[in-house]
């Protein structure tokens, strides 16, 4: 039989009940039992949707308290020593957030999602065992529940591949032969339990694999498949290409492949498939289109045909986790729209349906098909996507307008001579602390409970008081602090035409965090100002200069969920070029320094390298139409965090930001190697404070990460700030690390007139 499978669902809740938990627990509010107790609850109610929705192969373990790759290491028991005097939960908090006494470990994007994982440190001295037994705890709390799963693990190789070592000489890979005894040791246990198949994710197959990774994926599975379980190896975003021999060759039996972002892989699969089930990603787990049945039935049909139904499996093309729950909680959008999408509940529909279908007919799910095929014509035919307007002028862009007028060294001089700003200034990076109040007043707000008056009168207050606040601590360059932004893109989505948003469609961004993306339908404009009068108001409250603070094409694009009906790099010029409108405006409002910011550049980097000069060329051409309007003095700031920027250093420098500050402290300045290697041209404000964490980081640690710092980059050229905006911290956690800062960079001035003394020109 043709079975629904599912590779995993959304775990913070669709109203987010795990992210509140986990806030209450953090908090001290409730104790662990109580944040157990909505865990299970969640667990048991995504085990029970999917049986629901008719799922015959439903996950389990794809729950996690923060991030699967965490719970890998916590598995495993990679406790980097640090957190030695810490157990259970209190350590696992500790690795992903930090405490006082012990910074957390790095954090980044898992792949080309908005999805932040923990990375693992992995070290030469490092014992591993099966520390903790999660996976099985899950398996059998779900068969206490009626409910028969495939449990779900990070595979071996793409754990360490995702690691970093700590020690010299040492490669990731190095540690397989310990890790595989604990992998092993675990698939033993939930055979016994009774688990017939384990899906094992190695995501890195739709990646480039180096020699090492290629020969310890065929060691891997070689020692695995003996384990006890039968294994599928799950692979997605993206194709296998020149893996394809290898990931059909390992002896797993069997192989879950991505069909939505590489169809065209299917023949080749299904040739070289041997006496493999293969699993078809057919229903997109990345973006919240409705399918088009049809043309998925079309590739199911062709594999049913090749391997009979019995070795044919449909499913989501990768983890539901990339897509909100349900669309059955929007209640505002109108029939049209909402047939045109569908979210991780009504997905499960679509693969039941689909697999229903591949083994008996159209027929067999006719409503959903019909639904389906209805969805598809009025989508294509629907008014409210094209603008002519939009499409002529996107057309008549052309590389000019995505230059500045002059050199860089032309531009910094002129921007010395307006801003004359210290050596080293001191910035943040846009937001501050988007407290209780400030989140209940625009919740109320949007209700309508609170006028738009008394919303407006709230917010400029709160601004009065973050510029006065930014004053008293003595940072050279201010920022408004964002306080009328639920989200950097979401806000941005709102007053664009051609979005749409959800009222809950919230995706996991990180641990508790998540984000609720727009919906990009149709062509892009701008039809008024979106941030003026924000930034005209925050600068006429102080003489130094205030940062307009906007964000980017490239990542308002990259955090939305964007129309597949045209080019991503059509929909990301058409971004660009009101975001330039708006950059013209601030210029023309007095604004001298205009912060836009690409956190996402590097996500949008597809995942082989043969593909990445053309989405560079126009990702980095999209940042320089909307940032090369301004006049020589006019200083442009851009920010990127979270990601791994070394390889991507000539297309950073293209962008040809004045200044950029970017995300280095978890990495103890690891990135300013590339940049010194690549000897990057423009100003660089190297992050010194680690916002993700709770810690306050002191003086003395901020002062030494900018001496290092000062010994990659020339110090004139250097910039201080923190890795990230301060959204999610408390006022007094900011105003500790600020000033903080503040202090170490004076003392770099110190030291830096100091040492100029000792070493004149000349
Ligand atoms: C910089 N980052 C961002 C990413 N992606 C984005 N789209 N945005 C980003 O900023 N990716 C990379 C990083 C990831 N980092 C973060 C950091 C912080 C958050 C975050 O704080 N998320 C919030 C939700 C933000 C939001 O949309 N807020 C809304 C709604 C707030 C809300 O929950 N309201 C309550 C009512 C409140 C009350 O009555 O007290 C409700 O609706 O129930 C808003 O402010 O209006 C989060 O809490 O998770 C995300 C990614
Ligand atoms: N300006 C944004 C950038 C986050 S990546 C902020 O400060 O939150
Ligand atoms: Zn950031």
């Amino acid at each position: 039989m043709v079975k629904a499978a599912n590779l995993g669902f959304p775990r913070i809740g669709a109203k987010r009940e795990l992210k509140r938990a986990l806030e209450s627990y953090w908090k001290g509010d409730v104790d662990e039992a109580a944040l157990d107790r909505v865990a299970a609850e969640q667990r048991q109610k995504n085990w029970a949707a999917q049986r629901d929705a008719g799922l015959d192969v439903i996950p389990s373990n794809d729950f996690s308290l923060y991030d699967q790759v965490l719970d890998t290491t916590a598995m495993l028991g990679a406790v980097p020593d640090r957190f030695a005097g810490l157990s259970g939960k209190a350590a696992y908090f500790a690795m992903a957030r930090g405490t006082q006494a012990a910074a957390a470990m790095e954090m980044t994007k898992w792949f080309d999602t908005n999805y932040h994982y923990i990375v693992p440190e992995i070290s030469a001295d490092m014992n591993l065992s099966l520390a903790s037994t999660a996976p099985l705890d899950a398996y059998l709390e779900a068969k206490g529940q009626g409910v028969d799963t495939r449990p779900v693990l990070l595979g071996p190789v793409t754990w360490l591949a995702l690691g970093k070592s700590r020690s010299e000489g040492l490669a990731p890979l190095d540690l397989l032969d310990r890790v595989l005894p604990v992998y092993a040791e675990l698939l033993g246990k939930l055979a016994k339990a009774g688990a017939e198949w384990v899906q094992i994710d190695e995501p890195i197959l739709a990646r480039d694999l180096t020699v090492a990774e290629a020969d310890a994926l065929r060691r891997a599975y070689a020692t695995l498949a003996q384990a006890g379980p039968k294994l599928i190896l799950a692979t997605y975003f993206g194709g296998l290409g020149d893996n394809l021999d290898l990931a059909t060759s390992l002896p797993v039996a069997g192989l879950h492949v991505d069909l939505v972002r590489a169809p065209q892989q299917l023949d080749d699969v299904l040739a070289r498939a041997g006496d493999k089930v293969v699993s078809l990603g057919l229903i997109d787990g990345r973006n919240i289109w409705r399918a088009d049945l049809d043309k998925a039935l079309g590739l199911a049909t062709r594999a049913v045909e090749a391997l009979g139904p019995d070795r044919v499996q449909i499913a989501p093309s990768c983890s539901l986790l990339h897509v909100p729950v349900d669309l059955d909680l929007e209640p505002d959008l109108d029939d049209e729209f909402r047939s045109w999408l569908a979210f991780a509940c009504q997905k499960l529909g679509e693969v039941t349906a689909l697999a229903r279908a591949a083994e008996q007919g159209r027929g067999a799910s006719a409503a959903a098909f019909d639904a389906s095929a209805a969805a598809v014509a009025s989508r294509k035919a629907s008014r409210r996507i094209h603008d002519p307007k939009v499409k002529a002028r996107e057309a008549a862009t052309t590389a000019d307008h995505a230059r500045r007028q002059s050199p860089f060294a032309d531009r910094r001089a002129a921007q010395q001579a307006a801003l004359k700003l210290p050596a080293l200034p001191t910035t943040t990076i846009g937001s501050f602390p988007q407290t209780q109040d400030v989140r209940k007043a625009r919740a109320l707000h949007r209700k309508g409970a609170l006028t738009d008056d008394a919303y407006q009168a709230f917010l400029k207050d709160r601004t009065r008081d973050c510029v006065a606040r930014q004053e008293k601590l003595g940072l050279d360059v201010l920022v408004h602090g964002e306080f009328e932004r639920n989200d950097m893109v979401e806000y941005f989505g709102e007053k664009l035409d051609g979005f749409a948003f959800t009222r809950n469609g919230w995706v996991q961004s990180y641990g508790s965090r998540c984000v609720k993306p727009p919906v990009i339908f149709g062509d892009v404009s701008r039809p008024d100002p979106m941030t003026v009068d924000w930034a005209r108001f925050a600068q006429s409250l102080t003489d130094r200069p205030m940062k307009g603070m906007l964000t980017g094409p490239v990542t308002i694009l990259q955090w939305s969920f964007v129309r597949d009906d045209q080019p991503r790099r059509d929909t990301c010029r058409q971004i660009a070029l009101a975001i330039r409108d708006e950059v013209d405006d601030l210029e023309t409002a007095g604004i001298r320094i205009i912060q836009i910011d690409e956190p996402a550049l590097r996500e949008g980097l597809p995942l082989r390298q043969g593909d990445w000069q053309s989405y560079l060329d126009w990702a980095v051409e999209a940042f320089g139409v909307a940032s090369a309007p301004v006049r020589d003095e006019t200083q442009i700031h851009t920010h990127m965090c979270y990601a791994e920027f070394n390889d991507i250093m000539p297309a950073i420098a293209a962008m040809d930001a004045d200044v950029i500050s970017i995300e280095t402290s978890r990495s103890h300045m690891d990135l300013l190697d590339a940049f010194r290697a690549f000897d990057y041209p423009n100003d660089i404000g190297p992050g010194v404070w680690d916002i993700h964490s709770p810690r306050v980081p002191d003086t003395d640690s901020m002062t030494e990460l900018l001496r290092l710092a000062a010994a990659s980059i020339p110090a004139e050229r250097l910039w201080v700030n923190p890795d990230c905006g301060l959204k999610t911290r408390g006022w007094p956690e900011v105003e500790a690390s600020l000033t903080h800062l503040v202090r170490a960079a004076r003392t770099l001035r110190a030291e830096l007139v100091t040492q100029l003394r000792a070493e004149p020109v000349g």
